[in-house]
């Protein structure tokens, strides 16, 4: 259950994995696309996952009839403002929105730095009608390799400002970490946070090479840390957070069943760990799932699903004085 009295966050909310169907549907018509079904139940199975895929890259998949869609900057404001929305409509106090620039553009072949304005100015027009807090985590897409990531992490800084962290996500057992160095430290001289999807395809060595490479400070998924007691440690000791996303990784097969999932584990031995959606949209869940469901499913206890929900707050990218804020504007 979630606790009305604290703040409630999503930190690992992909804005371009949350496109509405009814969106999908609207921005094909206008752009006169070709879509597999011009109705929202039969667009539904290809936008959508319905059963568990077989593995990440197929699961990644669904997300593409979402941004074949985005035929001009406008469409990519529109549906960065409807984020805003539907994230305040599921009772969000704070989120941290992500988004791959490249991935958006490719198709329609829109400039890069203009979709990453387009999305600060979608989300600035979402937040004036809806009171919740938002930043944004700008993504590379590993899958398209490191001249397109290169071409992504430059859209990103040319807005630097309206950008408080970098993500690197994708193909992860395709495109290992090892080939974002340089781009990772360009993220962190521009003064950005880090945080890397890790440990979800790949094994522990990927969530190593996040933190000791790439400068992660928090894990997306890092669901096979479980298999290292060193990595376990250290997360712990270090307070790296690990960003949770449990109906995502039973519909990845990364874990066979909530009871195998290892976020009590973590909890249990002192990890700082959150409980997150990842691509709402694709997945057709929201937050209230993930605690109510899948949280009490994976075997966490009430408090502990309590303590994951503190998590969140705290490893959000905020200054403590914003934290508290937030802390204050929910119990008051
Ligand atoms: O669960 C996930 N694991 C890894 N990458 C993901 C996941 N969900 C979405 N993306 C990736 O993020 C970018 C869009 O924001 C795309 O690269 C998409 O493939
Ligand atoms: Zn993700």
């Amino acid at each position: 259950m979630i606790d009305t009295r604290l703040p409630l966050t999503d930190i690992h909310r992909h804005l371009d994995g949350n496109i509405r169907a009814q969106t999908i549907l609207d921005l094909g018509r206008q752009f006169n696309l070709t879509l597999p079904a011009s109705e929202l139940e039969a667009l539904r199975p290809h936008v959508q996952v319905m059963h568990a895929e077989p593995d990440l890259v197929s699961f990644l998949q669904k997300l593409d009839w979402g941004v074949k869609v985005l035929g001009d900057l406008d469409a990519c404001r529109r549906i960065a403002k409807e984020n805003v929305e539907d994230a305040a409509k599921a009772g969000l106090h704070y989120t941290e929105l992500r988004f791959s620039p490249y991935y958006m553009a490719m198709n329609h072949k829109l400039p890069v730095a203009g979709v990453v304005e387009a999305v600060i100015e979608g989300i600035r027009e979402g937040q004036k009608n809806h009171d919740i807090d938002v930043r944004l985590i700008g993504i590379l897409s590993r899958t398209f390799g490191e001249d397109a990531c290169l071409q992504e992490l430059e859209g990103l800084l040319a807005h630097r400002d309206g950008i408080t962290a970098l993500d690197l996500a994708g193909d992860e057992l395709g495109f290992p970490g090892s080939l974002f160095l340089s781009h990772f430290n360009r993220a962190r001289d521009a003064g950005w946070r880090i945080t890397v999807h890790a440990g979800e395809a790949a094994g522990p060595e990927s969530i190593w090479q996040a933190i000791r490479e790439l400068g992660a400070e928090r894990i997306g998924h890092g669901v096979k840390a479980a298999q290292d007691p060193a990595l376990m440690d250290f997360l712990a000791k270090h307070q790296i957070g690990i960003e949770s996303c449990l109906t995502s990784n039973i519909q990845t097969s990364t874990v066979s069943s909530f009871e195998q999932h290892p976020l009590a584990t973590f909890l249990r031995h002192g990890v700082l760990a959150s409980i997150n959606t990842d691509d709402p949209a694709v997945q057709g869940i929201e937050i209230a799932n993930e605690y109510n469901v899948a949280a009490p499913a994976a075997g966490l206890t009430q408090n502990e699903i309590r303590k994951a929900q503190e998590n969140g707050l705290t490893m959000a990218f905020l200054t403590s004085a914003e934290k508290q804020a937030i802390r204050d504007k929910v119990s008051a």
